[in-house]
């Protein structure tokens, strides 16, 4: 085997005219001296024009080296052979002498090349060559054409030469004249498609030809139809991902199998286009005629519809009308026939058993299905996690992950007679601190859990900052769920019970909760017992039922009350959670908890800080479409008539005609969990988060409010005092928003917004 070193040898060193004579006369076929003889003249001809002089020999060999490819061969001539002798040559004689050429003159050396380089690579391995086998090293390019070597096979080159025949013959009536060069080296070459000269390798070149041939611009043979219009609209990506939370929110019902199908639609979705919200879905149009269809009930309307549809201006998006609906009274109505809702976010300590409890929550209120924990418990064998089947139905987080997506907030529902039930899954990890701040900030109340065998772990870890977290974002109510009491030891200790819950209830006491406002249940995810059904009598765990409901009776006690008219005619408030592609008919979603007011399908509204405004096209809550929803609802609103640059996580979708103000600067009330001093910090409000700094340390007060110092240097742990921020960017803020400072990754105060100002 020849072996190739990139040494810069000059050529005339390399080559002579007896060493080119490597293609014996005898390895020439009768049909390549045929080739040869019509071939060469044509070369020559293309050559003699650019003023390249070349020697037969050379145009044979680059012939035979390019397979006959009379436009190859005259390139590789013109460019790499005659212009670089020339330019070598020049290059040679302005070459200035280096100090070493130098200092080897006045050493008066013998002579450059027989003696210099010789001496310079004395003793180098390679140097010991034989000299019968000098004239085999030969530099990387240009490549010296060789029989056999390159493919040249005699067989391959008829081949090639038959079907150049065959093509040249096929093409004749449309040929131009002969005698146009530039014509006839492209007859010429023709044959010599690339297809041709990969035939031997045998592996992935004839998919390429495929793919590009569907590219080709040829119209297909049999009744040619214009491709698909591409879509106008180019709308940027979205900055946040759609995450477990929107995907769940936007599932039609379920849980696990609506996130599955919202997945799907993702995928699919990504599969028409780069960009999640780039151009209109076709099948808008569908849906949007069916709504329409729905809604007329006279020919005229329905007559307006189809000319809607028909004109081609705005096929994708056509205008979404507000019914102009009542909410406040209709909802007034419908109050008596509701059920009440409440949505828990679920807090606690790493591997506390958080989502092997919510996933036996599902399965026995009926959720989930016992073919889907099945199917779970089946994957979770396969890969040696047989007991976290239960944990499977809350863990969208690892497929999640394997798809790319930030895992965010997870969203579960489940009913009882009496309540619908939201449970908002927050990370627990405490790098995703502020999407569980986001996450708490939407719920009514808060389930923490913890192993009755690990208490110490958690009281270290994420058990006592996620109590914080929980008061400081205003939750009251919050339920303790001892879990794992099954593998205690001995099972179902009340020793246990009673110590791990008289800890947990003084820290809870500590950090603000009231007695009345907590309550602290003995259970086992793993084997059910006490979550939605009461232990049974002749079991360990019979002293339960005696002293407490199960955790599903007591979340019912702890479900707030219905919203208030009052609350559900104040302007519309929502904080923006997540943005989203809603699926392919909803390119543009936004889920969230409205805060105030209410909103139906065709309303227009204002999104903050942007200023922007949207119309309303779809709204769903729980899983189910609906013309309207109002305060303390959870809804996804699929959006039109917006770019999704404008709208972003910490966002708040308001009232067009009452909006929320973007500000600045605010005075806070808040409970420092750390020494306080004018310093920068991160404000987060909900989803919201905002660089900024304390600007003034107003003044400390006492319990019930009343000033203890003005102007104090320092705040320190523990005490409450009203402080001034300024925040880097203006932001959609009110009184009484909650706020939680965080600095290095801890949270060091949290409190409630006293005034605004601009
Ligand atoms: N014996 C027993 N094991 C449990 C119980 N609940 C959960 N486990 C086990 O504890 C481990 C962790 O459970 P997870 O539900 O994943 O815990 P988690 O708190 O959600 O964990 P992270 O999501 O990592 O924070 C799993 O092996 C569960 O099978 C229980 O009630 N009894």
């Amino acid at each position: 085997m020849l072996r190739h070193k990139n040494i810069e040898y000059d050529e005339d060193e390399l080559y002579s005219d007896e060493g080119e004579d490597y293609a014996e006369e005898g390895g020439y076929t009768q049909e390549d001296k045929d080739n040869f003889a019509t071939l060469t003249p044509v070369v020559r001809a293309e050559l003699d024009e650019a003023g390249v002089p070349t020697t037969a020999k050379q145009i044979e060999d680059a012939l035979w080296h390019y397979y006959w490819d009379v436009g190859k061969s005259v390139a590789y001539l013109k460019n790499s052979r005659t212009p670089r002798e020339g330019k070598q040559e020049a290059k040679k004689e302005e070459k200035p002498k280096s100090k070493f050429e130098q200092a080897a003159e006045k050493a008066d050396e013998v002579p450059f090349m027989t003696s210099r380089t010789a001496e310079w690579f004395k003793g180098v391995p390679w140097t010991n060559v034989p000299c019968e086998m000098i004239g085999q090293i030969v530099p990387a390019e240009p490549e010296p054409p060789r029989i056999k070597l390159l493919g040249g096979s005699s067989k391959l080159a008829k081949l090639a030469e038959e079907r150049r025949k065959k093509a040249a013959a096929a093409a004749q009536p449309a040929q131009p004249s002969e005698t146009d060069s530039a014509s006839s080296l492209d007859r010429l070459t023709k044959p010599k498609d690339v297809k041709e000269n990969v035939a031997p390798v045998p592996k992935a070149e004839p998919k390429k030809y495929a793919i590009r041939r569907k590219r080709s611009p040829t119209p297909p043979p049999k009744a040619p139809t214009p491709p698909p219009e591409e879509p106008k609209e180019q709308l940027p990506s979205l900055r946040s991902s759609p995450s477990a939370f929107g995907r769940a929110l936007s599932s039609s019902s379920g849980q696990t199998n609506g996130t599955r199908q919202m997945a799907l639609q993702d995928l699919l979705g990504s599969s028409y286009s780069s960009s999640p919200f780039e151009g209109p879905s076709p099948d808008d149009a569908v849906i949007q005629k069916a709504k329409a269809q729905q809604a007329s009930n006279g020919l005229a309307k329905k007559t307006e519809a189809l000319k809607i549809e028909s004109t081609p201006a705005a096929p994708s998006q056509p205008k979404v009308r507000s019914k102009g609906l009542d909410v406040a009274s209709l909802w007034n109505e419908e109050k008596s026939k509701r059920k009440a809702s409440a949505a828990f976010v679920v807090i606690g300590h790493v591997d506390h058993g958080k989502s092997t409890l919510m996933g036996r929550l599902l399965l026995d209120t009926g959720a989930v299905s016992q073919r889907d924990i099945d199917k779970y418990k089946k994957q979770a064998t396969e890969l040696g996690k047989a007991s976290f089947a239960l944990a499977w139905v809350m863990d969208t987080g690892s497929e999640e992950r394997e798809r790319g997506v930030t895992v965010d907030i997870a969203q579960h529902y489940f009913s009882t007679d009496n309540v619908d039930f939201t449970i908002l899954d927050a990370p627990g990890h405490r790098d995703f601190v502020p999407n569980m701040i986001g996450g708490a900030s939407m719920a009514d109340l808060a389930v923490l859990v913890v192993d009755a065998n690990q208490l110490e772990s958690g009281m270290k870890g994420q058990t006592r900052e996620h109590i914080l977290l929980a008061h400081a974002v205003g939750l009251q109510k919050l339920v303790v769920a001892v879990n794992k009491l099954d593998s205690t030891t001995p099972a179902w200790d009340q020793e246990i019970f009673r110590s791990v819950s008289a800890e947990v209830l003084k820290l809870l006491k500590q950090t603000g909760f009231t007695e009345e406002n907590v309550a602290v249940i003995p259970c086992s995810g793993l084997s059910g017992e006490n979550v939605a059904k009461a232990p049974a009598a002749s079991s360990g765990a019979a002293w339960v039922s005696k002293e407490h409901p199960t955790l599903l009776q007591q979340l019912e006690k702890f479900a707030p009350h219905l919203t208030s008219i009052d609350t559900v005619k104040k302007p519309l408030r929502l904080q923006i959670a997540d943005v989203f592609r809603g699926g392919i008919t909803n390119p543009l979603s936004i889920a969230g908890r409205i805060k105030s007011g209410n909103v139906q399908v065709g309303d227009s509204v204002t999104i903050q800080p942007s200023g922007e405004t949207a119309t309303i096209k779809g709204i769903e809550v729980s899983g189910e479409g609906r013309d309207w929803t109002v305060s303390d609802d959870i809804p996804t609103l699929h959006l039109v008539d917006i770019e999704p640059q404008h709208l972003r996580s910490g966002d708040v979708v308001c009232s067009s005609q009452k909006p929320v103000k973007v500000v600045k600067n605010i005075t806070a009330k808040v409970q420092a969990l750390d020494s306080l001093l004018p310093q920068r910090v991160d404000i987060h409000v909900g989803r919201l988060h905002v660089p900024g700094g304390i600007s003034h340390l107003v003044a400390t007060e006492d319990a019930r409010g009343e000033t203890l110092k003005k102007k104090p240097r320092i705040v320190k742990a523990g005490q409450r005092a009203v402080i001034r921020l300024a925040l880097d960017d203006g932001v959609p803020l009110e009184d009484g928003d909650r706020i939680v400072l965080r600095t290095d990754g801890s949270t060091i105060a949290a409190g409630r917004i006293e005034a605004i100002s601009l």
